[in-house]
């Protein structure tokens, strides 16, 4: 005779075999239906038809590609007072029926899940966490929310979230969709308008709230958000790719994912400089280099203009370009005229000075200008002279520090020799190529090559017209898979319909249709909001597929963005932020206890403002998931002053302080004693590490190491780290709080002062 457990797992997974049955059917029919649909298309006139649950199965498709290995679809249930029970999943899937089978974790109906205590239980009387390795349950977690019960629940599902905090650490960063704090369900879900300011120590999952809440506002607002409208900003490539699987475990990929280095086109930086160069580089004041750099004479430039006109040779020389150039430049500024367009203005220019030279009152101004301005001798030294700029090469012409008008030599001197012999860009000259693309201004287009004669007879054919669907059937399931039990807009406005109500209602269904590969091209063929089923047939056409030889189309705004590790941004890289955010609402994510770039901005009102951005909502996430306690307790040490430290709910944790003779041979021996099979990082000095040989650990700059995680930490030489620049102990902070499990502090010379000052453990 099994016990309960066993009976209710058993009973558990019968649920979860219809999921995954049902998922399989739906595949078979939507793969049938489209192909049937393809052919009636082709066939002749307008009576396709698109699968409605075609989206489910695309991303559940998806996602069982993802998660084969492992967690699965179904993580959760709810039992409610009234008896209701539903279960919670990583998307919506219905019965043939339409009875839903399985509730989106982030629709509406779900959010009891992260939110219901036995304080506030919310009509729930059991929340369980079903733990699944693939489509096999393996274990259940159950919280009974009673209201008699005097205390209240510290955290949801103790023991499934227990279970995830131990669980081995692989390369990548997995979601925790299934044990989602109730604060951080709170910041996950907030509303995406304005702009969402998220803090919390090291460890409390401000990364995965940022990561969360992409998925969430795509699920809300599909419409207006799918295609790569929301950018979501990282530190580092190291970073990003860290966090990288995250989004596609939830099912969501159109979501830009960049990180500071890789946000001009054509660039991935991901070397840092070193503090005095971030400095100079970072500051507001580069604008003004800048602005004077671009109208500067280019390094390959002519010295002078020579020219035979009637008999005489009139010559400008390199004072008289000069001149010229000063006065291209003051007739731009009046008609605000960027560089790459002001060859015109520079070429009436040069023929006032060169007339000017003329000598001869018999001759003609205009007669002058026609044949000049005409001559390919006058156009090639114009091309050398005024040549199209691209911010790569202008930038390096900041190694010479003459150039960098403006600027005390002290710092003039170090920038240029940052450009000489540079072989790739650092993440800190990203801002200033962005900053140069808006001072230059797009380079004239090349002339459009001709469409060649038999692309243009194959395209009069009509051969590449796509025909017209009609969307077949009503939307309104479509809209309870994301938002079950919830009323559509339509219904939800009433009788009191407004153009607000149809136009969510239109965004949604756009959404739908967007994801079964088709896009929305009139409403007025049987578009009815006040119909029964919101809407009938659509007129909606297949997306267009991009011919290798289209030009790339114009890129659309960012409507939400989200920065992570945001203490950090120099008011350059904010610049840089800003533009991409300027018709976007915002999520900032960050803790100004890790804040380590000289120009960080020392509070949040101040960091808002250099994005050109007003906070509207505060969300602190208290509890730290990372480091456990005897660590967090340690690194506090190294907290600034005025920030209070993160309370730890991991429990367990090892910490060891040594002194060595040796440094190189302390961390092998290190890395040698670190429990088998963990993630092992060596962490050190940017100019310490490079010079440490560590075979079975990852070797990471400290510059480097922010917002990663590994099981066990060697931190080498912390006063070398401290030393490195002005906010060394904030570094060692943030370096201090990687470990998941084991933490080893390795030194040769003193510990800084912070650390020493209290008895610590030795190992
Ligand atoms: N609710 C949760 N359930 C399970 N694990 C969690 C939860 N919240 C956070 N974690 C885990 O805690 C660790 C830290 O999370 P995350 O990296 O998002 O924190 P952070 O606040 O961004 O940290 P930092 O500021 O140091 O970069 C991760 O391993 C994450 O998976």
């Amino acid at each position: 005779m099994p016990d309960a457990r066993t009976q209710e797992i058993a009973a558990e997974q019968q649920v979860v075999d219809r999921v995954y049955a049902r998922l399989d059917g739906m595949r078979e029919q939507a793969a049938a239906l489209a192909g049937e649909g393809h052919r009636r298309a082709a066939a002749g006139p307008v009576t396709g038809l698109v699968e409605r649950d075609a989206m489910v199965h695309r991303a559940a498709a998806r996602i069982r590609a993802v998660d084969a290995e492992a967690e699965g679809l179904v993580f959760g249930r709810l039992d409610f007072d009234d008896g209701e029970t539903y279960h919670i999943g990583r998307l919506g899937v219905r019965d043939d029926r339409r009875e839903p089978l399985l509730v989106d974790w982030r629709a509406p109906a779900a959010a009891p899940f992260y939110r219901a205590t036995s304080g506030q239980p919310l009509g729930v009387v059991r929340r369980r966490v079903i733990i699944c390795r693939g489509q096999r349950v393996v274990d259940l977690d159950d919280d009974v929310l009673s209201p008699d019960d005097a205390g209240d629940l510290r955290v949801l599902g103790e023991g499934a979230l227990l279970a995830a905090l131990r669980r081995s650490r692989g390369p990548h960063m997995r979601d925790i969709v299934t044990t989602i704090q109730r604060e951080q369900d709170e910041a996950i879900r907030a509303p995406a308008r304005g702009v969402t300011l998220i803090t919390g120590g090291p460890g409390t999952g401000k990364t995965q709230v940022a990561l969360h809440r992409a998925a969430y506002l795509l699920y809300t607002d599909r419409g207006r958000f799918t295609d790569g409208r929301i950018l979501v900003v990282g530190p580092s490539t190291v970073f990003t790719s860290y966090i990288g699987r995250v989004l596609p475990s939830l099912g969501e990929e159109s979501v830009h994912l960049r990180a500071l280095g890789e946000l001009v086109d054509g660039v991935t930086a991901t070397r840092r400089d070193g503090p005095g160069l971030a400095r100079t580089k970072g500051a507001e004041r580069m604008c003004e280099v800048l602005a004077e750099l671009a109208w500067q004479v280019p390094p390959a430039a002519p010295g002078r203009l020579r020219l035979v006109y009637a008999g005489q040779v009139l010559t400008l020389d390199a004072a008289e370009l000069a001149g010229v150039r000063r006065r291209v430049r003051a007739r731009c500024a009046t008609t605000g005229t960027a560089p790459n367009a002001a060859r015109p203005h520079a070429a009436a220019v040069l023929l006032d000075a060169l007339w000017s030279k003329v000598d001869g009152a018999h001759l003609d101004r205009g007669l002058f200008a026609e044949d000049v301005g005409d001559r390919p001798e006058f156009h090639r030294f114009l091309r050398e002279w005024w040549p199209p700029l691209v911010p790569a090469d202008v930038l390096a012409w900041l190694a010479d520090p003459a150039r960098a008008v403006g600027l005390p030599a002290a710092e003039a001197g170090p920038l240029a020799a940052s450009y000489r012999d540079r072989t790739d860009w650092s993440v800190d000259d990203v801002p200033l190529l962005d900053e140069l693309a808006v001072i230059l201004g797009e380079p004239p287009a090349a002339p459009k090559a001709p469409e060649p004669e038999w692309r243009l007879r194959e395209l009069g054919t009509g051969a590449r017209r796509v025909d017209d669907f009609v969307l077949g059937t009503g939307l309104r399931e479509g809209w309870e898979l994301y938002a079950p039990g919830h009323p559509t807009p339509i219904a939800a406005a009433g009788p009191a319909i407004d153009n607000d109500a149809v136009g969510a209602a239109q965004r949604w269904a756009e959404a739908v249709i967007l994801r079964e590969g088709h896009r929305v091209v009139g409403w007025t063929d049987g578009f009815d909001p006040h119909g029964e089923e919101g809407y009938k047939a659509v007129l909606a056409e297949p997306l267009p597929v991009r011919e290798p030889d289209d030009e790339a189309p114009a890129l659309e705004p960012y409507l939400h963005v989200i920065l992570d590790e945001a203490q950090d941004l120099s008011p350059m890289e904010c610049r840089m932020i800003a533009r991409r955010a300027e018709y976007a609402s915002m999520t900032v994510v960050g803790d100004l206890g890790q804040a380590t770039h000289p120009l960080a901005a020392d509070s949040w009102p101040a960091l808002l403002a250099r994005l050109g951005k007003r906070e509207v909502r505060t969300l602190d996430l208290p509890t730290g998931y990372r480091v456990p306690r005897l660590i967090a307790d340690y690194a506090a040490r190294a907290l600034a002053p005025g920030i209070a430290p993160t309370r730890s709910y991991r429990p367990g944790g090892t910490l060891a302080v040594r002194r060595v003779g040796d440094l190189r041979e302390g961390v092998r021996e290190a890395v040698r004693q670190a429990p088998h099979g963990a993630t092992v990082a060596v962490v050190a000095a940017d100019d310490l590490a490079p010079r440490i040989d560590a075979p079975g650990a990852a070797v990471v700059p400290a510059s480097l190491v922010k917002g990663l995680e590994y099981d066990h930490v060697i931190v080498v030489e912390p006063a070398g780290i401290v030393d490195a620049e002005p906010r060394g102990l904030s570094r060692l902070y943030v370096a201090l709080t990687r470990a998941v499990a084991g933490l080893v502090v390795l030194h040769h010379r003193p510990l800084p002062a912070a650390l020493g000052n209290a008895p610590h453990p030795r190992g």
